[in-house]
């Protein structure tokens, strides 16, 4: 690259005041008080918690212990930066060590009686059994008698904005509620006649949050399927619990079970559908140990790239996936979404709230608007995108 050329810079989670800041400064503490609160560890746990947050605040980046199995893998992402204050390294890489050591200090991956016990379950399961997602599954009901493309509209409207129901977000969010909204591009008609153009192909779905946001994810996904639109969908979820509410094989079975259960007859048709779809493999589940690395998806490995190439539409949903998608860089947010999306090795779709800095394909009159509204837009999860990369 010429030297002339400015980078766009990388974010860091070094500016005080800044939204990467806050996370380590002030969403993290209130994390670790919640996980310390809702399963009863013991001392060694509550330590190795406290030392990680010392560590992650105030402290310097220490490797892995040489027993971890992904050690080696770790030492390798981590190269230059070891030894290094948290908020110099890449916001991105910073925040997934931190989960990544939180499964360690928790005991995740150690064998006892600790191992596989997901911190986080106890927020997903309240989540999941809450008296909102009662009223959300009985609303499916009166979905059924709306013309198609309505009902389809509503389907992407609800998936898309289910993403505002991350519980890390709420940890600090201010907003919290669900009453403004607003779609600061809107991609949904090209994403629409991408899926018809490529009507009966593999549509892969790369999940962000289990419960409010998984669910509307697998209601589309039946809609997907029993329309014909795709032929199989492939749903991708975590390989272990990350970002507080990610969702793993765990919550995509807790899911599909609140489906099947649910009092009313719509959702319980649609969690039987998805139980038959898995049955004869027309939904997949898959996972890879990259959905939980710290870097962009352009860095994704062969074996992965392997797996979207060929189909008809990714859909990518949520905040972190975004960031990995286009980079976590602080983009002038006119930069088109081809070109900071265009290396994915299939057309692709981003369903986001703005939950953080990032944000690119927005057209210069928008951005202007909402500048001047002197409100955090790009990171108070009011808004979002729907934006596509189209097969060329
Ligand atoms: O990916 P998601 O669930 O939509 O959002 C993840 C998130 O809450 O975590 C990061 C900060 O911790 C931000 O990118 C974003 O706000």
């Amino acid at each position: 690259m010429p030297t002339n050329v400015p980078t766009t810079p990388v974010i860091r989670s070094n500016v005080p005041g800044s939204f990467a800041w806050g996370v380590f400064h002030e969403r993290h503490p209130k994390l670790i008080q919640q996980v310390l609160d809702a399963l009863p560890y013991g001392p060694a746990e509550r330590a190795a918690v406290e030392r990680l947050l010392t560590e992650s605040t105030t402290g310097v980046l220490e490797p892995l212990g040489a027993e971890a199995l992904d050690a080696a893998q770790w030492l390798e992402w981590g190269e230059g930066l070891w030894g290094k204050p948290w908020g110099e390294a890449p916001f991105l890489w910073a925040e997934s060590y931190f989960y990544r050591r939180l499964l360690d200090a928790i005991g995740y991956f150690r064998s006892g009686a600790w191992q596989g016990v997901d911190p986080f379950a106890p927020f997903k399961s309240a989540e999941l059994a809450g008296a909102a997602v009662d009223d959300e599954l009985a609303a499916l009901s009166k979905l059924d008698g709306l013309p198609e493309t309505r009902r389809a509209e509503a389907l992407l409207s609800s998936a898309l904005w289910g993403n505002r129901a991350d519980l890390g977000f709420q940890i600090t969010a201010e907003t919290g509620g669900t009453d403004a909204s607003d779609l600061v591009t809107d991609d949904s008609e090209l994403l629409w006649a991408e899926l018809v153009r490529a009507e009966g192909g593999r549509v892969c779905i790369v999940a962000d949050n289990a419960g409010r946001e998984l669910l509307p994810d697998l209601v589309l996904i039946d809609h997907l399927l029993a329309s014909g639109l795709a032929a199989q969908v492939v749903l991708y979820v975590k390989p272990q619990p990350y970002y507080v509410s990610d969702a793993t094989m765990a919550d995509v079975l807790a899911a599909v079970e609140r489906l099947r259960t649910a009092p009313t007859e719509a959702a319980k048709a649609v969690g039987e559908r998805l139980w038959h779809a898995l049955n004869i493999g027309v939904l997949v589940v898959r996972t890879h140990p990259f959905f939980c690395a710290p870097l962009p998806f352009h860095d994704m490995p062969t074996d992965l790239r392997a797996e979207f190439t060929g189909a008809a539409m990714t859909i990518l949903k949520g905040d972190l996936n975004y960031r990995r998608l286009v980079g976590d860089q602080l983009w002038a947010p006119t930069t088109s979404f081809t070109e900071t999306a265009g290396h994915f090795p299939s057309p692709v779709a981003a369903l986001r709230t703005l939950k953080s800095d990032v944000i690119v394909g927005v057209d210069a009159a928008t951005v202007a608007r909402l500048d001047s509204t002197g409100t955090p837009w790009r990171t108070d999860g009011r808004h979002a995108v729907i934006q596509v990369h189209p097969r060329a």
